[in-house]
């Protein structure tokens, strides 16, 4: 199972120009809003055409400029999930699903409705209407009918965004079970780092149009090649830096000197550290060197505490002068809190050589 995707479509001030092949590992396609990232969908499933270039699926050609080729949308084999839904409020639960098997004898409509509504659990829920549905359950009829068509490749654009936190990762669970029986392409299109973590062993990161870096997900996320993907995976406390030694750069934002376990390439960027990555000093084995590199005298000038997390503003080097003055943020748990909140300041934090991230 393998689709290959190389297309070219100019808006009115958008292009959009991506070149990627996926396989059957979920693939999750993270950027910006506005970055293209619902047109890439489009146009994989026929509803928008690209101006050039060409999309096969299994070896089957969907659309080719050059030949002049361009399977209608039913004839695809392609299931969307749209992001806001997209059923159709005066069909109930089975005749949204059953709509687009409308070609089958209807015996072997109902047939597979009715299995599609076991694999979905949403049994018992077949003759309602959409808006007699909670968020959740609408979600899961959209993707029911996605599947209804025995689809080879499956596209879910933000398949989450309107559910709570809780529905969404209950929901995040099921979707997961479900396409892990599933075993055509999978792209999944999220604004989410979390859900991308967790549900995309592989990443297309686009920016402006294009795919700006794609890969294994843990690497993307433990190595961003760029300010937008350490951005979009998560990576709150950026410098601007260069390069002044194989081992050490200059973090001119925070206005100091970091050392880095890696060898650095001559031209880079940005330095970064996720905020979670932040420690507390070791207070003893003041005669190991390496174990002062990276610590500096830091003062806390906001401090939010929520049940299990507490996010610390902290300025480098000197007591803040207001609550807007920062430099970093550290995220600790609470338990770590309760720990360091008597302690005198300044505290001292280090910055681990070996977790500085560092981008173009
Ligand atoms: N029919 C259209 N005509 C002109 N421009 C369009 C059209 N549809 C989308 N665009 C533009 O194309 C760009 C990409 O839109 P797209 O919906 O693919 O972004 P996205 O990455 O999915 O964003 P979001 O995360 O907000 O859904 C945007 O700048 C959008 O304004």
């Amino acid at each position: 199972m393998e689709l290959h995707v190389d297309i070219c479509k100019t808006l009115s001030d958008f292009t959009l120009n991506v070149n990627f092949t996926t396989d059957t590992e979920i693939t999750g396609l993270l950027g910006v809003s506005g970055s293209g990232k619902s047109m890439t969908l489009r146009c994989i499933a026929g509803i928008e055409t690209p101006d050039k270039g060409r999309i096969i699926l299994n070896g089957r050609t969907l659309f080719d400029s050059a030949e002049g080729i361009n399977v209608p949308s039913r004839l695809r084999k392609v299931g969307y999930l749209f992001q806001n839904y997209a059923l159709f409020p005066h069909m109930t639960v089975e005749e949204n699903i059953g709509f687009a098997l409308g070609q089958l004898p209807r015996e072997q409509r109902l047939s597979r409705v009715k299995n599609i509504l076991q694999i979905i659990k949403l049994e018992g829920l077949e003759k309602r209407y959409p808006s007699q549905l909670s968020g959740g359950q609408q979600q899961r009829t959209a993707l029911a009918r996605a599947l209804a068509i025995e689809p080879e490749v499956l596209l879910l654009d933000e398949p989450f965004s309107a559910l709570d936190d809780h529905l969404r990762n209950h929901l995040g669970r099921q979707l997961m079970d479900t396409l892990a029986a599933y075993s055509g392409v999978t792209l999944f299109v999220t604004h989410n780092m979390d859900e991308a973590y967790r549900i995309c062993p592989k990443m297309l990161v686009l920016k402006d149009g294009e795919i700006e870096a794609s890969g294994e997900n843990n690497q993307l996320f433990q190595n961003p090649p760029t300010l937008n993907v350490a951005q979009l995976t998560g990576c709150k406390n950026i410098s601007r830096a260069e390069y002044l030694s194989d081992h050490e750069c200059l973090a001119s934002d925070w206005g100091i000197t970091l050392r880095v376990k890696k060898n650095l390439p001559l031209n880079f960027n940005y330095a970064g550290i996720q905020a979670y990555h932040l420690r507390e000093a070791a207070e003893s084995h003041h005669d190991d060197f390496s174990d002062d590199d990276n610590v500096f005298e830091c003062w806390p000038s906001t401090i939010i505490e929520s049940p299990f997390k507490v996010t610390i503003y902290l300025s480098i080097g000197k007591k803040p002068a207001d609550k807007d003055d920062y430099n970093l943020f550290w995220e600790l748990p609470e338990t770590t809190w309760q720990n360091l909140k008597s302690k005198p300041l300044p505290w001292r934090i280090k910055i681990s050589p070996d977790k500085l991230l560092i981008f173009n």
